[in-house]
Formats: C-alpha cells, structure tokens, sequence
C-alpha cells in the first residue's frame, strides 16, 4: 500500500520554482532517504507532505487524503526538524508526558530510556539546551511517537558523530521492531545508506531519482586506464564525472550500462573497472559539473 503519492507536484515561493512537477510514490513501511544539495528543495517537499503549507500545482495524496490542513494526516504523522520549540514554562519532563497524552503509540518505556541513556536532566528547560542536545531531544520525540508517517528533516544537525550513530542504530532497532513508514532527509548518504531502502534524490527542485538503496550502489561505476581506451569504452555513455590522474591517464564515472562484450573489452584494454558507491553517485549526479570542485581551479 502506498502511503504517500505525487503527482506533478510544484511549489513556487513568489517567482522561485522550490518544488518543479515532482512525481513519486513511498510505500508503506519503507525508510526512504531524501537527499540533495543546500536548496534542492527538501524541506518544501517534507512540509508538503506534513500538510504545513499548500502545493501550487499537481497532486499530493498522504493516507490517500490531500494532506493540507488534515487532522486525518495530522494525528498519523510527526515532523522532526531543528526549528522544533516548545514553550519555556515546561520542563523536558513535561514535554514528554504532553506528548505522551498526544501520540496514540506513545511508548513512554522507550522515551524514558533514551532519555537516560542521553542523561537529560528531567527538570531542564528545552532553550537551556545546546543545538546537538535540542536534535537528540527532538530524535527521543520522534521514535517515541511510533507515528505512522515519522518525518526526519536533517534530524543529525549538531549532534556529534558519536550521537549521530546512536542515533541511527535506536531508528532501525525500533523500526524493525515497529515498521513504520519514515523518510529522513540528510545531505550525509553515506552515513544513512545502511538504514535505507530507497533513496530519493532531489535536484535544483526536480526529482533526480528514486531508486532503492541496492539499484542506486549499482548505477554507476568508474573506469580508469589510458585517456584513449577509457573514452573509446565510454563511446557515448553517460558520463557522472571526470578526472585525470596525470599524463594520458583518465577516470571516468558513467552510468553502469556496460555489457558483457565491454568488460570483456575493458580487461583487454587495461581499463579498470570499479563501482562508484552511492553517496558519490548522489553527488555527482547533482553537480555542477563532472569535475566538481576541480573544475574551478582548472585553467584549461
Ligand atoms: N519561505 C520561502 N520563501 C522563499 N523561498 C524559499 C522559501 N523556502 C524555501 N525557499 C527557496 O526554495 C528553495 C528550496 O528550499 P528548501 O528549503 O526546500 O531546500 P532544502 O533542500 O531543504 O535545502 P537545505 O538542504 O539547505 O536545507 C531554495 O531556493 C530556497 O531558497
């Protein structure tokens, strides 16, 4: 069953095209990363689907239903992010047992746990805390919650690398213990891959692709030889990116169309050749360039 489909979905910020004819549907109980560079447009994505703001054009259908202003949406949903507050009367205790009378699936065992396993102090105030402590807090709320739609916008933000992993592992253990449908934005793939079924891939506010995570660490693959050979084994494949390691040797990245006959071919001409893993398919898919970062120093 899907839980959420799009259909052509564009939003518009005055003349900025944020979100351009996207199309898409997320299965139930799937944990699908979004990913794309600063301004891609994931966030308008993710608060389409909250319901928090309203398409320009196409279709978006959550639980089957427009999810704009929806209490059906809304009770069957929770959206993380690092803009979350909550009002300085309450203590972090406070917060949870509010939240606890809020979320249906509530597990406060779960919410207890963690919050001690993070040693929150329970009389703390949500401003007192520190940026990574405030995404460690909000990532308590949001397993606890067991909603249905769990919505992660850049969850990790401050956390430190060692949270990030704690993190990461109390998300799987408790959706494989609870299988639920959840999305998680994050410009880091390659610290997410693991936990993922699918990727979906936004750029410049179009949809890149969508792919499982297992199609996805298969798109591409390099090949790295002599300039001649490699571009001769390229012919008019699509290149993802371009790099040359010194006099008459190249590495190229291209789609992983190759047929047998042209590995057979590579082995024979001395090319390479290797998989490019997915973080860095995602990447050079929504480069600028095939060179990226070198081009710019590259005064040829
Ligand atoms: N309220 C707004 N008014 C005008 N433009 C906006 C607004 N919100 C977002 N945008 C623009 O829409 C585009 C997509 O922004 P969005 O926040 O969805 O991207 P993002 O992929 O989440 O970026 P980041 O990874 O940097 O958080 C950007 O060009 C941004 O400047």
């Amino acid at each position: 069953m899907s839980v959420i489909e799009c259909n052509g979905l564009s939003k518009n910020y005055g003349k900025k095209k944020a979100l351009d004819e996207v199309s898409f549907v997320i299965k139930e109980n799937t944990i699908t990363g979004l990913i794309g560079r600063n301004g891609a447009g994931k966030t308008t994505l993710l608060k389409l689907i909250a319901g928090f703001i309203h398409q320009t054009e196409g279709d978006i259908k959550v639980f089957s239903k427009n999810p704009f202003n929806s209490l059906a949406v809304s009770a069957n949903r929770i959206y993380i992010d690092d803009q979350m507050n909550f009002p300085n009367t309450l203590t972090l205790q406070d917060i949870l047992q509010s939240a606890a009378s809020f979320y249906v699936n509530w597990d406060q065992l779960l919410a207890e746990k963690l919050f001690d396993y993070f040693s929150f102090h329970p009389s703390l105030r949500y401003q007192q805390l520190s940026k990574g402590m405030k995404s460690t807090f909000n990532m308590i709320i949001g397993l606890s919650a067991r909603c249905p739609l769990t919505i992660f916008d850049e969850p990790t933000t401050g956390m430190d690398a060692s949270v990030r992993k704690d993190f990461y592992r109390a998300l799987l253990k408790d959706y494989l213990a609870y299988p639920r449908t959840i999305i998680l934005s994050s410009h880091l793939l390659n610290e997410i891959e693991d936990l993922l079924e699918d990727v979906l891939l936004l750029k410049d506010g179009e949809k890149c692709l969508h792919l499982s995570i297992e199609e996805l660490k298969e798109y591409g693959v390099y090949l790295q030889g002599s300039d001649k050979c490699v571009r001769e084994l390229a012919g008019d494949k699509e290149i993802l990116y371009e790099k040359s390691l010194g006099q008459d040797h190249l590495q190229l990245g291209i789609k992983n169309d190759l047929t047998n006959r042209e590995i057979q071919q590579a082995s024979s001409m001395g090319v390479h050749i290797s998989p490019i893993s997915a973080d860095d398919v995602c990447t050079y898919l929504t480069n600028k360039t095939i060179g990226g970062i070198d081009d710019v120093f590259n005064r040829s």
